[in-house]
């Protein structure tokens, strides 16, 4: 039975699912009964919908699309909350079921367009949203939800992974990795929502949502990127038997959730610590299945449009049978954010400071004044004359403690060189 999509947005995911549809339609029409047709393409390329074939189909105009009553399924990937929103806000008001795969608008309005896709009686998938091809939002919605999700902890940014990664391997700083990161054209000629977490963030505030059954927004999520992560960090922590890694974490605490993104040393032992370059992983715990971790390419237009696709056939396979079963929004609780300032965990701080007689005594104080308790103290390298990388490494202690020691010392006269680097550690 056909299946009728409007298809909004051919840049690299969307053109990526042409792609996919032109190789595999017809094996969804044999094993799923699913014959997809697209009656609109829509874009800012009529070029590329003219090189699939649509030209016939083509609008510059997605209200034609979200308003079209021939249209039965909605796929969007325009990206942004604008445009988008009005997109998917619109095609589900009119009763045609969405697939999207913009985190952004999920973690901004995610509670918005679930209840007006209740309202319509229609589906809502975002697979893409989170991890690109890695196959997670099913699995939390699904295979897991026999358990109580305690933890979820991803790397799920490639660029800056991809960066992390040349960083530590071969040395280089974070201004040539990021320029590597753009010709390779992982990271965008604006990178800000990549390197500053932003775009982590958003993945964790939807993974948190569905793992821990309470509405968790991009607003609710602390972020911190790597712009301050130097590759004297990455030596220290190697040092230790440490990487660095940029971590999205969400946690289920006796105080409500726990849900940040910054840059984070784990044990080089771990499974986390072995992903490199633009892989993603997304590592849950729960109370049956125990540790498990999903592993894959989080970007491109392959691993983006698989999902996406995968999506679209299993949201038209439900209207071919004339049924909704997607499982729609899960968020029943209320639970409060941890506030960022009760984190306890144990802490890597540098200070680039100056070298002269009675820095490091003065510094040992703060840390007493604050009851933050130091597990080890390096003095690092000479970086320049008269300046030299004092790292600390404390026993576990509270956040708000670590700020007001990092701000005691920067308030001291003549101490600081630099900016400090604060790197929470995860055993
Ligand atoms: N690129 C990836 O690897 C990737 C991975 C996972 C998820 N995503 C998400 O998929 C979505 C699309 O990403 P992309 O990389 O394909 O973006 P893109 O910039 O390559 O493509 C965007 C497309 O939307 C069209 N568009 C933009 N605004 C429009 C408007 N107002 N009206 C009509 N068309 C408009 C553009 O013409 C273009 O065809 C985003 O939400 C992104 O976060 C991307
Ligand atoms: N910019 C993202 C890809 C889209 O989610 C990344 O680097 O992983
Ligand atoms: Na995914």
């Amino acid at each position: 039975m056909a299946v009728k999509v409007g298809l909004i947005g051919t840049g690299t995911v969307g053109a990526g699912c042409l792609d996919i549809l032109r190789n595999h339609h017809d094996d969804f029409a044999a094993h799923y009964g699913v014959d997809l047709e697209v009656v609109r393409v829509c874009s800012r390329q009529p070029d590329v919908a003219r090189a699939y074939g649509y030209g016939d189909v083509f609008t510059p105009d997605y209200r034609e699309v979200v308003n079209d009553p021939e249209v039965q399924l909605v796929v969007e990937l325009i990206g942004g909350t604008d445009a988008a929103h009005d997109v998917v806000a619109t095609a589900l008001r009119n009763g045609k079921a969405v697939v999207t795969a913009n985190k952004a608008l999920m973690a901004t309005a995610g509670e918005e367009l679930f209840s007006l896709a209740n309202e319509s009686g229609v589906e809502l998938a975002f697979e893409a949203s989170v991890g690109g091809g890695i196959p997670i939002i099913g699995p939390l919605k699904h295979s897991l939800t026999a358990n109580g999700i305690s933890k979820v902890m991803g790397i799920v940014n490639g660029t800056t992974n991809y960066m992390l990664t040349q960083m530590d391997e071969h040395g280089v700083g974070y201004d040539e990795a990021l320029r590597d990161a753009q010709q390779r054209g992982f990271a965008e000629a604006d990178p800000s929502a990549d390197v500053d977490g932003l775009d982590a963030a958003a993945k964790i505030a939807i993974l948190s949502s569905i793992a821990f059954g309470s509405r968790v927004t991009l607003s609710d999520v602390h972020a911190e990127g790597i712009r301050n992560v130097s590759t004297t960090d990455l030596e220290a922590a190697r040092d230790m038997g440490y990487c660095v890694k940029l971590l999205a974490l969400g946690a289920r605490t006796p105080e409500g959730i726990d849900v940040r993104v910054h840059p984070t040393m784990l044990p080089l032992s771990h499974q986390m610590a072995k992903v490199s370059g633009v892989f993603n992983a997304i590592y849950v715990v729960g109370d049956a299945v125990g540790e498990t971790m999903f592993f894959g390419e989080g970007a491109g237009a392959g691993p983006a449009a698989s999902a996406v696709m995968g999506d679209v056939i299993e949201v038209a396979r439900h209207m071919v049978m004339g049924v909704t079963s997607f499982v729609g929004c899960t968020c029943t609780r209320s639970l409060p954010i941890v506030p960022m300032d009760d984190l306890e965990t144990k802490y890597y701080i540098r200070f680039p400071v100056a070298d002269r007689p009675g820095v490091l005594a003065s510094m040992a104080g703060v840390f007493a004044d604050f009851g933050v308790s130091i597990y080890s103290v390096v003095q690092r390298g000479k970086k320049e004359a008269g300046s030299v990388e004092v790292v600390y490494v404390t026993h576990t202690a509270c956040e708000r403690d670590i700020r007001a020691v990092v701000a005691q010392i920067a308030s001291q006269d003549d101490v600081l060189r630099g900016e400090p680097s604060i790197i929470r550690v995860e055993d």
